[in-house]
């Protein structure tokens, strides 16, 4: 059974589909990035995910149970950083953390929460609403941490944080999944979904136009990697460019260039090369994913969510919107 699976899931604002007929299923022990340009529609999926939105159309099972009929259930076995997480005035971060632990019906320890998030004792002492963002978002992270949740889904969780934060966020999520959660995050930062996630899913104008680990998201589109090799002098390129999966060879002054679309393409060339000249030095850049997700959404980061011109749908306007921001800001809180 997957920890999540959402089948065709519709979600529409009035006019607006946020979300239109997505399905994804994340797998115990998994990490699945969730990437999309402004407006796509990552916090809307993630709030039905939680119950805090009911779908418009489709199914969403988490853990097995459906968040429609049982809410509840679903919020106590999740662990969540919203996107705007509103802290209890004048109270300490370790007093939300305690909060959160008395809600769950947990047996954390506040103080190792914090310290595991790096969030120092002094700091976990004072009121949360003076902290740093980053200081604040460690703490949102502990919160979301509170009860070994068998799903955590972290809305950026990375926002704000410094690189020693960045690098920590990802040793827990992998130390998360590795005890067996499913873990289902947003984020803007390509590199980090990069490095973390076993699969991204690209959502645009509230379609999922991708999901699949990022090496497979290359081969199919045939992004693969270029490899620059620094040469004693340049040979006939043509048994370099013959090579199956080799989309071009190039020369820069003392430097040959092979693209190579095919994995298995850059080892062929650069034995081939070295047959023929001799290699000095060789780097290989494999294609980003930022390279991927222009590629994956080609209108641009700041495209609007496709808008609804059915005229029989428009009765709602944005009737929901209320429900759905106060559930994002307060969706953890004790
Ligand atoms: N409560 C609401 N009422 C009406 N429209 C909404 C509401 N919430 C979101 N929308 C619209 O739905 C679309 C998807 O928004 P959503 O917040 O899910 O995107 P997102 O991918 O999380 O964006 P971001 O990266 O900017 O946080 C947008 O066009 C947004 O304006």
């Amino acid at each position: 059974m997957s920890a999540v699976e959402i089948d065709g899931l519709t979600k529409r604002y009035g006019d607006v589909t946020a979300v239109s007929d997505l399905s994804l299923s994340v797998d115990r022990g998994e990490i699945v990035g969730f990437l999309g340009p402004n407006g796509a529609g990552k916090s809307t999926t993630i709030n039905v995910l939680l119950g805090f939105l009911d779908p418009t159309a489709g199914e969403v099972s988490v853990l097995g149970t459906d968040v429609t009929t049982d809410p509840q259930s679903v919020k106590a076995r999740v662990g969540l950083l919203p996107e705007a997480f509103e802290p209890v005035p004048n109270l300490t971060g370790r007093e939300h953390v305690a909060a959160a632990v008395e809600t769950k019906g947990a047996d954390d320890d506040p103080d190792a929460l914090l310290d595991r998030v790096g969030l120092a004792p002094e700091d976990a002492r004072r009121p949360a609403d003076d902290y740093s963002t980053g200081m604040f978002q460690r703490m949102a992270l502990a919160v979301a941490l509170v009860g070994a949740p068998d799903l955590l889904v972290l809305d950026e969780p990375s926002a704000g944080l410094d690189p020693n934060g960045v690098q920590l966020v990802r040793e827990i999520v992998r130390e998360e999944a590795d005890r067996g959660a499913a873990v289902f995050f947003s984020s803007h930062i390509l590199d980090e979904v990069e490095r973390v996630s076993d699969r991204v899913g690209i959502l645009q104008n509230g379609e999922l136009t991708a999901v699949n680990s990022v090496e497979n998201l290359r081969d199919d589109l045939g992004m693969g990697a270029v490899v620059s090799a620094t040469v004693d002098a340049v040979p006939d390129l043509d048994p370099i460019r013959a090579v199956d999966g080799v989309t071009d060879a190039s020369v820069d002054g003392s430097t040959v260039r092979v693209a190579c679309a095919a994995p298995g393409a850059k080892m062929v060339a650069l034995r081939r090369l070295d047959d023929r000249t001799t290699v000095a030095d060789v780097t290989i850049e494999e294609s980003s994913l930022e390279d991927l997700f222009e590629a994956y959404t080609a209108e641009g980061p700041e495209t609007e969510a496709a808008t609804e011109t059915d005229a029989n749908d428009g009765a709602g306007g944005r009737a929901d919107d209320g429900d759905a921001r106060a559930a994002t800001a307060g969706g953890e809180r004790a």
